[in-house]
């Protein structure tokens, strides 16, 4: 049975004001998979990330063409509302960036916006343990978030962005600011998180791309500066069987 195909890029390419940032990319991205985006700075991996999601809304000048669908549904359509989109499709950056506010407001006040009415207690504690953190902080769940460590910071916004309940969620280099344990601890909890959602993760880092993802795609930049899809494929392939000899360069080290 072929995997359910829950965002699709078609011919999408990505603009900031004249310039094509993106071009072109035709990509299917499986539920429940973890996907990660690879190629050198600057080839757009977090411009296509921002796009699923349209988070690039907020950057003035930004445009995409072609067609990016959620479930089958073009999430660029006249009458979707963004935040209706963000909902479905959650977001975790570089940098850890909790509110300044207590662990228990961060999950609780994000879910209230959304319209949660159920047992906010709950919600809190069953996003801390879904994130990993629980055990570390339940006894302190009215201590200011800006008090943990950066690690603990990141997995408290991914348990922030679970407890919206997204189908989706997006990360963009989430371990890179982190110490080798901590970012172990993501590693272990993005394995653990693909079992409820799909997962979509840029990473600089190759082995971190071969540790965790399913799929990987590979991106480049083209003589014009447009970033563009190389390959996609089962992240096995991709770095041991690769099929084009860009990738394969890349993967051995002898790129640039
Ligand atoms: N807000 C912006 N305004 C104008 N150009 C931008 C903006 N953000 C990114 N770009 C340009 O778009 C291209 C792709 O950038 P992007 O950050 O998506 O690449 P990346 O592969 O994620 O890079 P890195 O690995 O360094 O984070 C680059 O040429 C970059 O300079």
């Amino acid at each position: 049975m072929s995997a359910n195909i829950e965002i699709s890029l078609k011919k999408t390419s990505i603009f900031y004001d004249q310039f094509k940032a993106v071009e072109s990319v035709d990509l299917d991205i499986a539920s429940q998979e973890v996907t990660a985006f690879i190629g050198p700075s600057g080839c757009g991996k977090s411009t296509v990330l921002r796009s699923l999601n349209r988070m690039n809304d907020l950057i003035p000048g930004t445009r995409i063409e072609g067609e990016i669908t959620f479930r089958g549904m073009n999430i660029y359509a006249d009458q979707v509302d963004p935040v209706e989109v963000r909902r479905h499709i959650g977001m975790v950056f570089q940098k850890p960036n909790p509110f300044p506010k207590s662990i228990y407001e961060n999950i609780a006040w994000g879910a209230r916006i959304n319209g949660y009415h159920g047992d906010m207690d709950e919600l809190v504690e069953t996003s801390l343990q879904q994130a990993a953190l629980w055990g570390e902080v339940k006894d302190k769940l009215k201590q200011s978030a800006l008090r943990l460590s950066g690690g603990q910071q990141q997995r408290l916004c991914i348990a922030r962005a679970i407890a919206i309940k997204p189908q989706i969620i997006l990360m963009d280099e989430p371990a890179s600011a982190l110490d080798p344990i901590s970012t172990q601890k993501i590693e272990d909890l993005i394995s653990e998180l693909k079992q409820n959602y799909t997962i979509i993760i840029v990473t600089h880092n190759m082995q971190q791309a071969a540790r965790v993802s399913d799929k990987t795609a590979f991106f480049l930049v083209n003589d014009n500066r447009s970033g563009y899809l190389v390959e996609f494929g089962p992240t096995d392939e991709l770095f041991f069987n690769p099929k084009k000899k860009e990738t394969e360069d890349y993967i051995s080290g002898r790129f640039g």
